[in-house]
Order: structure tokens, then C-alpha cells, then sequence
């Protein structure tokens, strides 16, 4: 990428995630010894285990240790009216979780803080009033005029969402600088089960915590050292045809509750063709292992079904199962997760750019609608 261009670019990512780390294979026994699960049939404490074995998770962070959740189990009544405590406890982490995502941002962008013009955050965990992304200006210290935008809710496709704003923002406004931060915790979802609720159950063992962050700018100054990761070429966000209702999220008393449906790795997979196929035309551009991928780690079958329909050989969604398997579900957090596992991977194997040696690549995120954003990316070359 030239740096005069005028297209946006991710200047720096930065990530983060508590220091509490549960291994998978352990989070039944934990769950069920901490949600008094004795209730629950042996089938479906089966059937819970070996969800965890499939789901290709190894481990997932979390900011409450078990000695902190003793005493708090109310909030796994499947119902339980627990919103207040969930509240006050994703208010207080989500903006401190994001600020060690940014710091690191910032430390690789090499430029100073003041220097931030916007800064846009999302969370699907919790919400308000001012939002998280006012306490995280005042955390970082962020000049009091900076231009703030808080999504709250956005779904996972959030991760895409606040990428997309921030192209928009830095092509219009010349010197313009964006801190983005995803910030996810799961305290919102958090629960106990009932038999006919497998949905939950998938809820309780996908999703993890953690943040990231990153720096989007264009037209970049010469005389700075500022060195673009990738590039965001276009961007498009569409409605998945027959879709509706597949990932629900429901905010009530007891917290976030999810709904999904067990056809959405069929519904992504099968949508996800026509949005390529329109991303990347105008560049002539059909053979889809000829780019990088950079998708959303949802859940194993959907990443299995997106490599069966679209014909992907394996390791093109190696960062994204990687990032599954290290931390789970991290929502809208996830795709600059794998973003910044594919840069490193490159330049770890000596590869000719951030995109594993190639060019072009997609950046592919979901989430509830079914909502899809899809973005034309361009690598750097590594130059060390
Ligand atoms: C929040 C957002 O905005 C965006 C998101 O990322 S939302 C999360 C999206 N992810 C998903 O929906 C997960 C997709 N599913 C998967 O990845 C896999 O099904 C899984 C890893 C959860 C389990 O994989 P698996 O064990 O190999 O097999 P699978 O047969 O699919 O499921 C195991 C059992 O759970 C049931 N099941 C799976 N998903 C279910 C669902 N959504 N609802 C009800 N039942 C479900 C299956 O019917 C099956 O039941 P039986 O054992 O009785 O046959």
C-alpha cells in the first residue's frame, strides 16, 4: 500500500484478555459443580460434555474466578432476575478490559495518544448511560474532544460493523485516526439450563472474553513512521435470505439470552457465496482459496460448513480455528483476534505479507438477523 493512499488501513491491533483461563475439557465439572446443576438428567449432562469435546475449544478466559462466583449463584437460575448484579459487573470490566486491548494498539502505532481523533466502541456485554466508551476516553486519557461512538448489541458481525464506520470516518476526514475497541465478557449470558434449552448449552460452552483493539487511519503521512497491517479495500454488510430468527438475542431480567437455531452453520455457509461473489467482482476475483480469510469463529460447524460449500482448502481458516481453540467466542472481538493471529503467523513463517504470502483476502463476520459484513481487504508486505 502506498502511504499516500487514500484508502483506510489498520495501522496497528492490540489484544487482551483476563488472566483467569479455564481449560476445556475441566468446564463441565466446574459448571455444573458452580451452577448446582443436580437437577439436570444425566443425559443431558452428556450431552453437555460432549459438546464441549466437539466444539474444538481448549481453553476460554474469564475475568470471575470460581472463589468469585461462590456466593453468586443466582445468576444461574435460568430465569433468575439477576440483571442488576450482571450490570454493575460488565459496567465496571468491559471499559478496563478494552484499555489493555488499546494501550497495546497504541504502543505498536508509535504515535501519541492525543493524536486519536475518534474513537468507536462495541460491546454485547451490558449497557450504559454514558457508555462504556466515555469511561474508556477517560481511562486512556483521550483528548475531551475526541469524536466517541458507543454500539451496544451489536451482535458478532460488530467486530466488521465498527471497521466499516471507521473506513468511512478516516476517508472523509483527512488526518482522522480511529481507536476501535471490542470489548466482550460473558457475564450477560451466563446460566443455569433446562432440559429443552440446548441452545443454552451451546451458549454456555462457545463464548469466552477478551478485547481488542486497533488503529484505523488513511492518507498517511510520510514524514511518520506509520506502517499499515491491512488494507480496507470495500465494505458491505447484507441480510441473510430466510434468515429470520436464526440468532436471536433476548436482553431481559435474567441477563442476555440466546437463541440459535440449529440450521445457521447451513443458513452462513450457503449465504456466504453471493456476498464473495459481489465483494469481489469488480477486482476479478472468483477463486476463493486464491485469497486470505479472516471469518468469525462462531462455532466448529460453521467454520466446517464455510470450508465444505465455498471449497476451501484446510488451512485457509487456519487463524480462525485458531482462535477458537485459544480463547472460544469472543464476539464482536473475535475478528480482529484472528486478524492479528494471521499478521503474526505470516511474519512467524517468514511469508512475503500480513496475509499469509498472499494479497487479497475477505473479512467475513455474523451475527444476529442474520446479519453478514463482509470486507475486501489488501495485505503489506512484511518488510522487517
Ligand atoms: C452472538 C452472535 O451474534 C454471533 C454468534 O457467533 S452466535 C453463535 C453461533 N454459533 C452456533 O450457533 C454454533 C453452531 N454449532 C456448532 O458449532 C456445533 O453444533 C457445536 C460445536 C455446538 C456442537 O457440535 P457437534 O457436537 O459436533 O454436533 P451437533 O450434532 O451439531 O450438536 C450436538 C447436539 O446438540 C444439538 N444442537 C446443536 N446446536 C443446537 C442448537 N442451536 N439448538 C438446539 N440443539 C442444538 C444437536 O441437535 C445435537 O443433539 P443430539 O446429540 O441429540 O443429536
Amino acid at each position: 500500500m502506498e502511504k499516500s493512499s487514500a484508502n483506510a488501513a489498520i495501522l496497528a491491533i492490540g489484544t487482551a484478555v483476563p488472566s483467569n483461563c479455564i481449560k476445556q475439557a475441566d468446564f463441565a465439572d466446574i459448571y455444573f459443580s458452580l451452577s448446582k446443576s443436580d437437577h439436570i438428567s444425566p443425559k443431558l449432562k452428556g450431552k453437555f460434555k460432549r459438546i464441549c469435546e466437539s466444539s474444538m475449544i481448549e481453553k476460554r478466559h474469564f475475568h470471575l474466578t470460581e472463589k468469585e462466583l461462590k456466593g453468586k449463584e443466582d445468576m444461574f437460575g435460568y430465569d433468575a432476575t439477576s440483571f442488576n448484579v450482571r450490570q454493575q459487573m460488565a459496567n465496571a470490566q468491559v471499559p478496563k478490559l478494552g484499555k489493555e486491548a488499546a494501550l497495546n494498539a497504541i504502543k505498536e502505532w508509535g504515535q501519541p495518544i492525543s493524536d486519536i481523533t475518534h474513537l468507536i466502541m462495541s460491546t454485547n456485554s451490558g449497557t450504559d448511560m454514558p457508555g462504556g466508551d466515555y469511561y474508556l476516553a477517560k481511562l486512556l486519557d483521550l483528548r475531551p474532544s475526541v469524536k466517541r461512538v458507543m454500539i451496544y448489541q451489536p451482535g458478532c458481525h460488530g467486530g466488521g460493523t465498527v471497521l466499516r464506520l471507521a473506513k468511512d470516518i478516516v476517508e472523509n476526514n483527512k488526518g482522522a485516526r480511529v481507536l476501535v475497541v471490542c470489548s466482550e465478557l460473558t457475564t450477560h449470558g451466563l446460566r443455569g439450563l433446562i432440559e429443552t434449552s440446548i441452545d443454552t448449552v451451546v451458549q454456555q460452552i462457545l463464548f469466552g472474553e477478551g478485547a481488542a483493539a486497533a488503529i484505523v487511519g488513511a492518507h498517511l503521512d510520510p514524514t511518520i513512521n506509520e506502517r499499515p497491517v491491512f488494507e480496507i479495500v470495500s465494505t458491505a454488510q447484507h441480510i441473510v435470505p430466510d434468515s429470520d430468527g436464526a440468532i436471536i438475542g433476548d436482553i431481559c431480567e435474567a441477563g442476555l439470552i440466546l437463541h440459535l437455531r440449529e440450521d445457521i452453520p447451513k443458513l452462513i455457509s450457503t449465504g456466504l457465496e453471493a456476498c464473495l461473489v459481489e465483494a469481489f467482482s469488480p477486482y476479478n476475483i472468483n477463486d476463493w482459496n486464491s485469497i486470505f480469510w479472516i471469518a468469525h469463529p462462531g462455532g466448529r460447524a460453521i467454520v466446517d460448513d464455510i470450508e465444505a460449500k465455498v471449497g476451501l482448502k484446510q488451512e485457509k481458516l487456519r487463524a480462525t480455528r485458531q482462535i477458537m481453540k485459544d480463547y472460544g467466542n469472543l464476539s464482536t472481538a473475535s475478528l480482529l483476534f484472528v486478524m492479528d493471529e494471521m499478521r503474526r503467523k505470516s511474519l512467524e513463517n517468514g511469508q512475503a505479507t500480513t496475509g499469509e504470502g498472499l494479497d487479497w483476502g475477505v473479512l467475513f463476520g455474523f451475527g444476529p438477523g442474520l446479519t453478514v459484513e463482509t470486507m475486501v481487504l489488501r495485505s503489506v508486505p512484511i518488510t522487517i
